[in-house]
C-alpha cells in the first residue's frame, strides 16, 4: 500500500542536513511528548459497525465557514525554506490543490500575502488561517493581523502553549539557533519599531506575561475567527468558551514544548466534555494515519491537523510530496470510515473507542 508520509520521512531525512532534519524532527527534554502523541494512538482501537448500508461517503468537513475535502488540516510549522527551497509557497499550492486548510505560520520563511497568493492561484478559494503568536507590543501584534487580514486569511489561530520557547536537546547541541544568511521569518519585516525599509527583522518574542486579557483585546480588534492553539486544561476550555473564543487546538506543539505534556488524543475527551459542543475542537500531534484522524473524530475533535508529514514531504519532493502526503492522508481516512461502517466524519462516535486490551473480560 502507498505509505506517503512514512516514505516521504524516510526521504526527507536523507536529503536534509542532518542539524535542520533535527530541528524538524525533534521536541522538548527527553522527547517523552514527542513519542507519547504518536504511541498514545496505538493503545486505542476502533469497534467497527457493519452493515450499515453507507454507499457512498463524504469526508468533507466546514471549520468556521471554511470548507475542506477532509478532516485534516496542515498545522502551522515554521521555516519551510529549510526543507526545500519553494517553502511555503509549495505547501500552499499543494494544501490548495488537495482542497485542505492551511494554518501558515508566523515564522514562516515566506510573507503571509505571497503564501495566500500562491494557496489562490491553485484554488482561488482555498483557506488560509494565519497563526499567531501574541507580542508584548499591542502595535506589533496589530499589524502582523492587519498583515494577515489584508492578505486575505479567514482565521487567526494564536498559540498559547509558549509563555517561553521549549528547549529543544538536539538544537542545542548542535548549536542550531538562527536561520542561515538568507532566510528570515519574513512576516516579522518592517514592523512598528523597525527602521522602516525592509532590512530588519524583529525575533518573535515569547511572553509569559500573556493573559486573557490579551486575548480580549485581539478579539476587540478584529473581526476574524479566533482559535487558541496549544490548550489541554478543561478549565482553560471553559474559560475560553466564557470568553467568547471561535475555537480550540488541542496540542502539546508536537511535544516541542512542556515535555511531561499528556498526548494530545488523551487530553482530548476532558476537553470536548468541557465544550460540550459550543466551539469547533481541532487536535494535533501524533497523526500519521487515517485511523489516527478516525480516533481523534470519534472521541469529540471536529477536525486533526499534521505537522511534521507535511514538512517531509516538502523535503522530500517539494510542492508534489506535500500533496501526495496530503492525498494519502484523505484516501487512508476514507479508508477508516468506510471500514467503520461510516459514510461521513459524524458517523464516528465517541462508542467506536476502546483501550486496546481493555474490552470486556480483556481477552484479546
Ligand atoms: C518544525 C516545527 C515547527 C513548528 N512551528 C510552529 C509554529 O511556528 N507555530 C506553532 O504554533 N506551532 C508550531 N509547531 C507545532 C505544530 O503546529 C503542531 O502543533 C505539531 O507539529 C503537531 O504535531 P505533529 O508534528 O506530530 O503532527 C511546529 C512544529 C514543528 C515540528
Ligand atoms: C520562533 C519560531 C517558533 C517555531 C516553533 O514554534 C517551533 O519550532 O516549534
Amino acid at each position: 500500500m502507498n505509505r506517503a508520509p512514512d516514505d516521504a520521512h524516510r526521504h526527507a531525512r536523507a536529503l536534509l542536513d542532518p542539524v535542520h532534519y533535527d530541528y524538524f524532527a525533534g521536541g522538548a527534554g527527553r522527547e517523552v511528548a514527542l513519542d507519547e502523541n504518536e504511541r498514545a494512538f496505538r493503545r486505542l482501537a476502533l469497534l467497527p459497525r457493519v452493515l450499515r448500508g453507507a454507499a457512498s461517503r463524504d469526508t468533507a468537513v466546514t471549520l468556521l465557514g471554511d470548507r475542506s475535502r477532509m478532516p485534516v488540516l496542515v498545522a502551522p510549522t515554521a521555516f519551510h525554506r529549510l526543507a526545500h527551497p519553494e517553502g511555503e509557497l509549495a505547501t500552499a499550492r499543494a494544501a490548495a490543490a488537495a482542497g485542505t486548510v492551511l494554518i501558515a505560520s508566523m515564522a514562516a520563511t515566506t510573507a503571509i500575502g505571497e503564501i495566500t497568493a500562491a494557496a489562490r492561484s491553485v484554488r482561488p478559494e482555498a483557506a488560509v488561517w494565519f497563526q499567531l503568536y501574541l507580542q508584548p507590543e499591542p502595535e506589533v501584534t496589530g499589524a502582523l493581523v492587519r498583515r494577515a487580514e489584508e492578505a486575505g486569511c479567514t482565521a487567526l489561530v494564536v498559540t498559547v502553549d509558549s509563555p517561553v520557547r521549549g528547549r529543544h536537546g538536539r538544537d542545542e547541541r548542535h548549536g542550531f539557533h538562527d536561520l542561515p544568511p538568507g532566510l528570515a521569518a519574513e512576516n516579522m519585516r518592517d514592523l512598528p519599531g523597525t527602521a522602516p525599509g525592509g532590512a530588519a527583522v524583529r525575533p518573535i518574542a515569547m511572553s509569559s506575561a500573556l493573559s486573557w486579557e490579551h486575548v480580549r483585546r485581539l478579539r476587540a480588534t478584529t473581526p476574524l475567527p479566533v482559535l487558541l492553539k496549544g490548550v489541554l486544561h478543561p478549565e482553560d476550555a471553559r474559560r475560553a468558551v466564557a470568553e467568547g473564543v471561535d475555537g480550540l487546538v488541542v496540542s502539546n506543539h508536537g511535544g516541542r514544548q512542556l515535555d511531561a505534556a499528556p498526548a494530545t488524543v488523551e487530553a482530548l475527551p476532558r476537553i470536548v466534555e468541557a465544550v460540550a459542543g459550543r466551539l469547533p475542537v481541532l487536535l494535533d500531534g501524533g497523526v500519521r494515519t487515517g485511523c489516527d484522524v478516525a480516533v481523534a473524530l470519534a472521541l469529540g475533535a471536529t477536525a486533526v491537523a499534521v505537522g511534521r508529514p507535511v514538512v517531509w514531504g516538502l523535503a522530500a519532493d517539494g510542492e508534489r510530496g506535500v500533496r501526495d502526503v496530503l492525498e494519502w492522508f484523505r484516501s487512508d481516512f476514507d479508508q477508516a470510515l468506510a471500514l467503520c461502517g461510516g459514510a461521513r466524519p459524524a458517523d464516528l462516535t465517541a462508542d467506536l473507542v476502546v483501550r486496546r486490551g481493555g474490552v470486556g473480560s480483556g481477552a484479546w
